[in-house]
């Protein structure tokens, strides 16, 4: 082989190897030449390509462009071309080549082809395409996002934002470009902070910030970004998004606002008075500080309610959230805990003289008049006061203390304010300890019923009789009504034991006529919270059924201060009792107040003066003279009058001379159980009468002596 033919062949060896195409055209534009890696590419074997038209290879829309290339070349316009175009190939798809492509001819012919290389270059074209395609998505993002995307400086200049900065912050991109971020930060120090966290962390999510639109207007934002670093992990710069939270942070206010407010005040709530007074704790603890609470009730709120309506009581109310307002300074709370309970927390106190003050200022404040519909109204308040650290440690209990001695404020006869003492713990305490044991109590029926007698020193008869409660615990011995029927009426225990004495009254009455003794009345208690029971008409229709006792026989003693309360509602319970021909009395008259109006036009029988009078009677000019009232206006409303406690001869006396005719008390007897009244009925048989209702005995008999007094009839 002549070496000329060694290098041919060589040529033709390297040329099949190659992983480009090797081609020749003729000047037909027919391809004449190809290596094998045509059909690698295309799919196409070789020998079915050779002899067909260049153009037939060329993907459709690439044919025009690749034909005109190649003329240029074979009429020698250009000496080469390089050029990116599309190949069928036998999938049906094709396949990116870049073409290079030189004319080739004969000595004294001209160019007769074109000859040149097609390398593969599919790879690379689609990875450019999805390049240009993210771009282009990225373009359209970038241009279009509500969030504000942000590059920064490492020394804190804006390199790139996108164009919704200008609807986020009022500034053009171009405007920004180039300037430093802290520009736009209403703490220009937080772009600094932003910085030092991403180099400690990295990345930043949710970072809340105050920025300034240009017309400065401050905005809630909140960023994410995070830190790039170049290729030998050197902080290169900043890149965030920046996202518009006004609104959010709107409306978690105003829900905040909602969930730590009251309503109708815009004072905080009780959730709000809490987590101040938790603070306020932390930080006096710290300080070594003393704070106090007040804890504030009006009195008699429900009565503005009831007379003036709903409306008017929430004018009044935040009348009065006004007033509280302006007696404290910035830094203490003014809360209401709801309906007419107001708190107020006073911190920074030097000692129990600065709550006292703050309480005088809101007592004579709160009992200036309110103008109410263009009415004037009054009102007093009780303030309950506890102090940290001397009342309580926690929120909790300062809050309780408090609230103790607000009602031993009212206690106290309303209109003033009490701190609270150790005493007033420990009564609750035992108050506590009572409602167990009441609870037990009433299951293990452990109570009698004592009756007392009263007598007409009139007529010298026994009239009736009142039935009271007696509580005989197995270890504690007599526990008085006076202890545990207020214990009762708070924790609705009042229900099943009035129940019971009501039964037990009426079935004893009952029994007693049964036996033959002419009939007694019997007077029962009923305490506030039970005379608002809803189902109470029905309870003494069901028990004066049950007993078959007659309604005349029984009279109900309600106290004067729930009777005014409510006087509509009061007015209404009444007349369907007296209806059934249920007498009844007020008790307790002369404690409470009571409006002579609503006297008049309630359907009461008989008034008992209270025997907090009568003891004093004889001795104190003041009860004398109210004991002389109450029964000159029991005269004129017709009311029957009769005086409870009376226990002495010069008592008895001195009220007989003023017209008061009916008594109880120990002078004639002490309560007794049921068997020992039954034998004291019996020895006053003769003297057992019910006065007949508008059939008053002779007046002249009222001048008996005292030697008369029943108790020593015998
Ligand atoms: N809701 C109910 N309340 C009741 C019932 N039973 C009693 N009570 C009320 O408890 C309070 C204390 O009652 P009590 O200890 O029974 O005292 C009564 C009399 O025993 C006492 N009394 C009677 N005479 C005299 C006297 O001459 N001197 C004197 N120091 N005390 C006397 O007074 C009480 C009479 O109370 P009342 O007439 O009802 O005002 C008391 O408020 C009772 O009402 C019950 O079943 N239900």
């Amino acid at each position: 082989m002549s070496a000329r033919d060694e290098e041919q062949d060589r040529y033709r060896l390297l040329v099949e190897a190659a992983s480009d195409v090797f081609y020749q055209i003729d000047g037909d534009g027919v391809w004449i030449y190809l290596n094998p890696a045509w059909e690698e590419v295309t799919g196409f074997p070789v020998a079915a390509s050779l002899g067909s038209p260049f153009r037939d290879s060329v993907y459709p829309p690439d044919t025009a462009r690749a034909q005109s290339l190649l003329e240029t070349v074979l009429v020698g316009e250009v000496p080469c071309i390089k050029t990116d175009l599309r190949l069928k190939t036998a999938t049906g798809s094709y396949r990116w080549v870049e073409m290079v492509a030189r004319p080739f001819g004969r000595v004294g012919k001209g160019i007769t082809g074109v000859a040149g290389t097609l390398r593969d270059v599919t790879a690379k074209r689609l990875a450019e395409e999805a390049l240009r395609e993210n771009e282009e998505r990225y373009r359209r993002i970038f241009s279009n996002i509500q969030d504000v995307y942000f590059e920064s400086s490492m020394g804190g200049l804006i390199i790139e934002v996108s164009p919704s900065v200008e609807r986020a912050l009022g500034f053009r991109r171009d405007q920004l470009i180039g300037m430093p971020f802290g520009m736009l930060c209403d703490d220009p120090n937080q772009a600094a902070e932003i910085r030092k966290a991403l180099l400690q962390e990295e990345r930043l999510k949710d970072f809340e910030i105050n920025l300034r639109q240009r017309r400065g207007r401050v905005i809630a934002c909140s960023i994410n970004a995070s830190l790039v670093r170049d290729e030998k992990g050197k902080p290169l710069k900043l890149v965030g998004s920046i996202r518009d939270i006004t609104e959010r942070k709107e409306a978690e206010q105003e829900i905040r606002k909602l969930a730590y407010h009251d309503i109708l005040t815009g004072l905080p709530n009780r959730s709000l008075l809490r987590d101040r007074l938790q603070q306020a704790l932390a930080q006096a603890r710290r300080h070594k500080r003393a704070l106090a609470l007040l804890f504030l009730d009006l009195d008699r709120f429900k009565d503005v309610n009831d007379t003036l309506g709903h409306d008017a009581g929430d004018i009044l109310l935040q009348m009065v959230a006004a007033k509280l307002n302006s007696c404290v300074r910035q830094s203490d709370t003014v809360a209401r805990l709801g309906g007419d309970e107001f708190v107020i927390l006073l911190t920074a106190v030097k000692n129990e003289r600065d709550p006292a003050i703050v309480a005088e200022k809101v007592l004579r404040l709160l009992s200036e008049p309110f103008e109410l519909n263009g009415k004037e109204v009054f009102t007093s308040t009780s303030v309950g006061i506890s102090m940290f650290p001397y009342d309580a440690a926690d929120a909790d209990s300062l809050l309780k203390h408090a609230d103790m001695a607000m009602y031993e404020a009212k206690e106290k006869g309303r209109g003033n304010f009490q701190f609270f003492s150790e005493e007033m713990n420990r009564n609750a305490l035992d108050r506590n300890a009572l409602e167990h044991k009441l609870r037990r109590a009433i299951e293990e029926e452990q109570f009698e019923l004592y009756y007392q007698p009263q007598w007409d020193m009139h007529s010298r008869t026994l009239i009736g009789v009142e039935a009271l409660i007696r509580w005989r615990h197995p270890q504690d011995g007599l526990i008085s009504p006076g202890r545990f029927i207020p214990v009762a009426e708070d924790t609705g225990l009042i229900r099943p034991l009035g129940e019971w004495v009501l039964r037990t009254a009426c079935a004893q009455v009952r029994a007693w006529q049964d036996q033959g003794y002419p009939p007694v009345r019997v007077g029962v208690n009923i305490s506030g919270r039970q005379f608002r029971q809803p189902d109470l008409v029905e309870m003494i229709d069901r028990i004066l059924a049950e007993t078959g006792l007659d309604p005349c026989y029984l009279e109900l003693e309600l106290t004067e201060t729930y009777l005014m309360e409510d006087a509509r509602s009061t007015s209404r319970i009444l007349e369907f009792l007296k209806v059934r021909g249920v007498e009844l009395a007020i008790d307790d008259f002369g404690t409470g107040y009571s409006s002579l109006n609503y006297l008049k036009h309630f359907p009461i029988d008989r008034i008992k003066i209270d025997q907090s009078f009568v003891r004093e009677v004889t001795s104190s000019r003041d009860d004398a003279a109210i004991v002389e009232a109450i029964i000159a206006m029991a005269g004129s409303l017709e009311l029957d009058v009769i005086a409870e406690g009376v226990e002495t001869a010069q008592q008895l006396k001195f009220l007989k001379a003023k017209g008061c005719r009916e008594m109880q008390g120990y002078f004639f007897a002490r309560p007794m159980p049921a068997d020992e009244m039954s034998r004291y009925l019996e020895e006053h048989r003769e003297r057992l009468r019910i006065p007949r209702r508008g059939l008053k005995d002779d007046l002249s008999e009222l001048s008996l002596e005292v030697e008369y007094a029943p108790r020593l009839f015998h």
